[in-house]
């Protein structure tokens, strides 16, 4: 990582000195993150490991571990009663909470390796959850995941998931206007990855910063087209890029103005002081995680939702072939 890129990048988000001390100690000195689970199950009791004080926006089913609890090493991790990701991740599918449960359709145009997926499925229930994947290798894990979390197969007598390798142009040329909720959780410049210890080379570059922010544009006006009228898009990313999130998000209000931008009374604490409008970031230096950004939209157009060809469907998927 080139400090210079990061001084420049919270010089230009920071006009609060302080704050912008926190964000680079942030990266000097990285605090250890918190593991933290999704129950697939009901939680036995007692509680099988040691859990943090909740926030008001955490899920039910999600709890925040402490500090050396290993529950990727624990039996009931391989029994799928739960998923591990990080709070970062639950933040940012947290406006999730705020829509319509028992739903017919939701569809995660990018979700290997399934932390979304299987917070959609367990938050909103939908009959049919479309989790689409477009790097092969990425889809086995997908699907593995899927499987081991107890999400069942898709048939039109029960409820499930499907899982798709689309590239996001063939879903919606497949798929449009089908989708309750739609969730778009970017492929970015992944600059919050730094934090976990990983090495994320450019970064902070603004080649990085375009490119990403150009390939955001294409999938989420891709996705965009599968959200049924009165349907919602979850846009999110792990960045803290500004052409990426705001910028991404300001861009789909003005190629598809029906996309109205929805406040989440929740997370009005976490408002993006870098956005005119309803997105809300998680920053490091608030001490929940790594770093997070997240929008809702709602499709206003009037119309009907479109119905899902059942023939389509099994031609697509790859629950079975992974
Ligand atoms: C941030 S990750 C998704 C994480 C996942 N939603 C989860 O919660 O576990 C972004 C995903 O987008 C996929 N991706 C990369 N390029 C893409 C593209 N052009 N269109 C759609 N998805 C893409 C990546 O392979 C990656 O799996």
């Amino acid at each position: 990582m080139s400090a210079k890129l990061l001084k420049k990048f919270s010089d230009r988000c920071f006009s609060n000195l302080e704050e912008k001390e926190r964000f680079l100690a942030s990266f000097n000195s990285p605090a250890p993150l918190h593991p933290c689970i999704l129950w697939c199950d009901d939680p036995p009791d007692p509680h099988p490991f040691a859990i943090e004080p909740r926030e008001p926006w955490q899920p039910k089913r999600v709890d925040r571990l402490s500090i050396g609890e290993q529950p990727g090493k624990h039996p009931a991790h391989q029994r799928g009663a739960y998923y591990c990701l990080d709070f970062s991740s639950v933040f940012a599918a947290s406006p999730l909470l705020t829509l319509p449960e028992n739903v017919k359709v939701a569809i995660d145009v990018c979700a290997a390796p399934g932390g979304k997926s299987l917070l959609a499925w367990q938050l909103l229930h939908p009959q049919l959850l479309l989790s689409n994947e477009v790097v092969g290798k990425r889809l086995g894990t997908l699907v593995a995941n899927l499987k081991r979390c107890q999400v069942s197969h898709f048939s039109p007598e029960e409820r499930g998931a499907i899982a798709t390798q689309l590239d996001p142009q063939r879903l919606a040329e497949y798929f449009p206007e089908s989708a309750d909720i739609v969730l778009v959780d970017a492929p970015c410049s992944g600059q919050s990855l730094l934090l976990k210890g990983k090495k994320v080379p450019g970064c902070f570059h603004p080649v990085t910063l375009n490119r990403n922010a150009n390939r955001q544009k294409r999938i989420i006006g891709n996705a965009a087209r599968l959200v049924a009228p009165g349907g919602y898009l979850l846009y999110m990313t792990c960045t803290y890029s500004v052409p990426e999130n705001e910028g991404v998000c300001q861009w789909l209000q003005k190629h598809y103005p029906q996309f109205q931008p929805i406040e989440v009374a929740h997370l009005g604490a976490y408002q993006s002081h870098l956005g005119q409008f309803p997105c809300y970031r998680l920053w490091p230096q608030q001490g929940l995680g790594a770093g997070a950004f997240t929008a809702l939209f709602q499709n206003r157009s009037s119309g009907q939702q479109s119905a899902i060809s059942w023939e389509m469907l099994q031609e697509c998927d790859r629950f079975f072939r992974e």
